[in-house]
């Protein structure tokens, strides 16, 4: 097992013209999985809506250089108050997705178990000459820890060809799933942000028969 994680917060607003003010909620998500795999531009894709030219090794919280009281407290700290959990392996990397158990296993220790959602990410299915976790065993694997398993590319761009990545390759549907299991029975639908509206993608949800307006999600950091 390799380094480090990303995460993703969603905040879900509930707004209306009248008074009371919009009431928001914020929920951690952490993305984690083998280094390399592609957490970074699948969390960039999904807050940004594109893949992103250049990339960087995320400095691991694993990789503090053996000041084990430093990489403890950081490690406890990264794993506190997380709503949701995004596993990711790499299609082409045999060992990333053997390392899956150890990522499940130090969820657990950090008391983030089956209770909180969780799902699987096979990611870089665009490289599909070389692809090495087959959809079988992925899926067997899933069903044995009770998640969804999605599999995708942050990179590819989507069907209609015009170079934007716009509700494809599922990357939209990994972050609604995971919005929909927070919010549970509310229905969510996927808008787009708005021209110039930076990374914000909204997630809204139907309005509710009391009137009191529509719920939005939106990415608000990463
Ligand atoms: N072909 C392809 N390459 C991808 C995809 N996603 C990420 N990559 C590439 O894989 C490399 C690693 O991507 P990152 O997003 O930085 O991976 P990471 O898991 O965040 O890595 P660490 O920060 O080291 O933990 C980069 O060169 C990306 O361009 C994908 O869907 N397809």
């Amino acid at each position: 097992m390799a380094q480090s994680g990303s995460s993703a917060e969603l905040s879900g607003s509930l707004t209306s013209s009248a008074l009371p003010p919009p009431r928001t909620r914020i929920f951690k998500i952490i993305v984690i999985g083998d280094s390399g795999v592609g957490k970074t531009c699948l969390t960039y894709r999904f807050c940004a809506g594109k893949f992103p030219e250049k990339t960087e090794a995320t400095i691991g919280l694993w990789d503090t250089a053996g000041q084990e009281r430093f990489r403890k407290s950081m490690v406890q700290h990264y794993y506190r108050n997380v709503h949701a959990v995004v596993f990711v392996y790499d299609v082409t990397n045999a060992p990333s997705f053997r390392s899956l158990p150890a990522w499940i296993e130090e969820c657990k220790q950090h008391a983030l178990g089956t209770e909180v959602p969780r799902i699987l990410v096979g990611n870089k299915c665009d490289l599909q000459d070389s692809i090495q976790v087959g959809t079988d065993v992925a899926q067997q694997f899933a069903d044995a820890h009770s998640m969804p398993l999605f599999e995708t590319s942050a990179k590819s761009p989507n069907s209609l060809g015009d170079g934007n990545y716009r509700n494809s390759d599922h990357v939209e549907a990994i972050f609604m799933t995971v919005a929909h299991k927070l919010k549970s029975q509310k229905p969510l639908v996927l808008s787009q942000p708005p021209e110039g509206s930076g990374g914000t993608v909204i997630l809204s949800g139907g309005r509710n028969d009391g009137g009191d307006g529509g719920k939005g999600w939106s990415c608000s950091s990463c």
